[in-house]
């Protein structure tokens, strides 16, 4: 990366592309703006011209006067496009990490831009109703008046209609980052993946630590359906591997293929619709538990939201409330004690269906009863589920610390400093006795002794 990419990225999160995109939308939205008093123009000077026999003072002042409307119609096009440019783009998570991008400066940011937005929208569809009336206007006064008149207007047009779809074609792709920093176009299928996973020589390291290689040479296949555990000491870069799946950040070499596809292809909407991740600290909603659940999929029945959360052993507590489902949780779920909160956020995810589920501590903070409920729950969804209602065999991978969570895992793969050590099942690696995952399980079940 040279110094003048960085440059952009750093101080106004662009890409050069984005410079450019943002120079060609600013001129044709100004060429566009231009053409608009250019079109009027033409009708004034060749109507004066027609019914005044010295007509080259009032052509002035009309050329005057738009000439300075087609100025400043390329000035405010310009700063739209330099908003769109700046603020919205190249806003991927390692964006957000930066100090200044901290959350008071995007809340006042949001709550001021949006507000600019409205603007911008009710700039475009006065634009709109602008460009149809003076076409019409222009078209019915010059033919009624003169035929020639017309034809000079329509010749006009074609730059109009031009500089306004460049405009419009510049100004797509930033409307396109803005919603979800996508640059892979959205299709219309939404069907599910298979979730086959394929880590390829994957090297990784955060973009604000650029000196640490958090993931080296990292490879690893697993075949749909199948139950994978991430485990190994901290630091090992367990939750980067997730991260990584999520497109949260890009590799910096190789590839993640996901049903044989680079993860990069993929509309990341339609990607991250098919991953169900829960955390260690689950984001709750200050709203009713029930619409914390259903927002796993907003299409589930009243029905269907309770038997996820029978899955998730957390129906009892919930029926046990004075307002049930409808309860309200608090900010972030503060009203709720850290195991409650997972327990909510198993059953959201259980509730989306994903063909990927993602585990990242997830039970961590529950007592050894629920969390086994809770496991052999997750253990059962391949087999419990019809063809109706799970379409697909959902692929597990499970970052735990608490081994007793993993150890019916189909393959225990052990994390260190970035790099596979060991892989296997439970039974394999506990019988290499002086393999990592051996002494870590010596360490749990019998305190080291
Ligand atoms: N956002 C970040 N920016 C910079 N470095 C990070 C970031 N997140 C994690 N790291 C670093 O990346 C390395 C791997 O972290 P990661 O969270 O993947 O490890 P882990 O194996 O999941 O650890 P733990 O078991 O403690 O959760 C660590 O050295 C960590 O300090």
């Amino acid at each position: 990366m040279n110094r003048r990419t960085i440059f952009f990225r750093i101080w106004f999160g662009l890409k050069e592309g984005d410079i450019l995109r943002t120079v060609i939308g600013s001129v044709a939205a100004g060429f566009s703006g231009i053409s608009k008093p250019l079109f009027g123009f033409f009708i004034m000077t060749i109507g004066v011209a027609y019914y005044e026999k010295d007509a080259k003072q009032k052509v002035g002042r009309f050329s005057l006067f738009f000439s300075l409307v087609g100025l400043f119609s390329l000035f405010t096009h310009i700063l739209q496009h330099y908003f769109f440019g700046v603020v919205y783009c190249g806003m991927k998570l390692a964006w957000f990490e930066k100090p200044e991008n901290n959350a008071g400066s995007l809340t006042s940011r949001i709550i001021t831009d949006t507000a600019v937005v409205k603007t911008i929208i009710s700039d475009r569809m006065s634009v709109i109703v602008q460009c149809i009336s003076s076409i019409l206007i222009a078209t019915i006064v010059s033919a009624v008046v003169n035929w020639r008149m017309a034809l000079v207007a329509w010749a006009v047009m074609p730059c109009h209609f031009i500089g306004g779809y460049i405009q419009a074609i510049s100004a797509k792709g930033f409307s396109g980052k803005l919603k979800l920093n996508l640059n892979t176009p959205e299709t219309s299928d939404f069907r599910r993946i298979e979730g086959e996973i394929e880590f390829q020589n994957v090297k990784f390291n955060y973009p604000l630590r650029p000196e640490v290689t958090v993931l080296n040479n990292f490879s690893l296949q697993i075949e749909p359906g199948l139950k994978v555990a991430l485990v190994g000491p901290s630091g090992a870069g367990k939750s980067s591997v997730i991260a990584l799946l999520l497109r949260f950040y890009d590799p910096r070499e190789g590839r993640i293929l996901i049903h044989g596809k680079d993860i990069k292809e993929y509309n990341l909407r339609r990607l991250r619709s098919q991953i169900g991740l829960v955390q260690q600290e689950p984001l709750l909603f200050s709203s009713s538990i029930r619409s914390n659940i259903y927002y796993g999929n907003d299409k589930a029945s009243e029905s269907e939201i309770v038997e996820a959360s029978k899955k998730a052993n957390i129906h009892e507590f919930i029926s046990s409330l004075p307002d049930g489902y409808d309860t309200v949780v608090g900010e972030k779920g503060c009203q709720l004690s850290g195991g409650q909160k997972q327990r909510i956020a198993i059953a959201r995810t259980l509730l989306k269906k994903p063909a990927i589920l993602l585990l990242d501590e997830a039970t961590s903070a529950l007592d050894g009863e629920s969390e086994r409920v809770i496991v052999s729950a997750l253990e059962s969804l391949n087999q419990k589920g019809s063809r109706e209602e799970l379409p697909s065999r959902i692929t597990q991978i499970t970052v735990a610390h608490r081994l007793s969570t993993v150890m019916n895992s189909d393959t225990i793969v052990v994390m260190d400093k970035g790099e596979i050590v060991e892989m296997g099942s439970h039974s394999t690696l506990v019988a290499a006795s002086q393999g990592v995952y051996s002494r870590l399980y010596q360490l749990q079940s019998f305190g080291g002794n």
